[in-house]
């Protein structure tokens, strides 16, 4: 079978200092996989180079079979990468609505055609609020992104990137800054995910993710040290050393 996701022997120095050194990774279709490592690891620098966000120094990345390592975002996206990010990324003065339509148009040819873009303008609002509705927000869709909970922005930008329905969807540590309650509401959100999208989310706090682990790769100074499946993962003495500070 061909692997959603191959990353092969990537490496990434900023000023001397390398943060992912030789990372080796595959992830099966419709994979549940979850990195998680201390601050400062290198989860999200292995992230920015899988998306294309940063070139990387060496080594090579495949998605479903086809090599991206030197394709700019735009085209790994057109190939079924999707992302979303650690620091929210919605422009908070915009309605949600707006918001929405930028997200579908990332990808979409229509941007690249103005002209159409005009005729169409209300078949995206209509198909923005249908990803809203896809959350819950759909009577939201005036407000401006700004004005709502830390937690209803999450499920906007994962409703975002699931619009463009992509086939591997990286999840930035989706649960950070969330309450119990809307951690609760993300995770079954993200969970929902058919999965004919294959999911690898970085998270920190590795209990809040821990059920939608089924794979887990533990990231320790830019080197995955343990990986296997979530029992192996949380009994390694390696992880209860490193991760849990055991
Ligand atoms: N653009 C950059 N320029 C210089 N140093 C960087 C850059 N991006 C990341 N780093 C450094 O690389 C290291 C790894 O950062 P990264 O954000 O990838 O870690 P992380 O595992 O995602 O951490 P966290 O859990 O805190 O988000 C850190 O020391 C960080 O300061």
């Amino acid at each position: 079978m061909t692997a959603a996701l191959e990353v092969s022997h990537l490496r990434k120095s900023f000023g001397g200092m390398a943060v992912t050194q030789d990372v080796s990774l595959t992830v099966q279709p419709g994979e549940r996989r979850l990195i998680i490592g201390p601050n400062g690891a290198g989860k999200t620098t292995l992230f920015n180079q899988i998306a294309g966000d940063i070139a990387s120094d060496s080594g090579s990345i495949r998605i479903f079979g086809e090599d991206v390592t030197h394709l700019p975002v735009r085209r790994r996206a057109h190939l079924g990468m999707g992302r979303t990010y650690q620091v929210i990324t919605l422009f908070p003065r915009d309605t949600l609505a707006h918001n929405v339509v930028l997200g579908i148009l990332g990808t979409d040819r229509r941007r690249f055609q103005p002209l159409r873009a005009l005729v169409s303008e209300r078949a995206l609002h209509q198909q923005a609020l249908a990803v809203l509705d896809t959350v819950g927000l759909a009577d939201r869709a005036e407000q401006l992104a700004g004005e709502i909970s830390y937690g209803e922005q999450r499920r906007v930008e994962i409703a975002v990137a699931m619009a463009q329905s992509p086939r591997l969807l990286l999840l930035d540590e989706p649960l950070a800054g969330l309450s119990k309650d809307e951690r609760t509401i993300v995770c079954a959100l993200i969970a929902d995910i058919p999965r004919e999208t294959t999911i690898v989310m970085i998270e920190h706090d590795m209990d809040s993710a821990l059920a939608f682990a089924e794979q887990i790769s533990l990231l320790h100074y830019g080197q995955l040290i343990v990986e296997g499946d979530r029992e192996m993962v949380v009994a390694d003495p390696r992880t209860q050393e490193v991760y849990l500070g055991v």
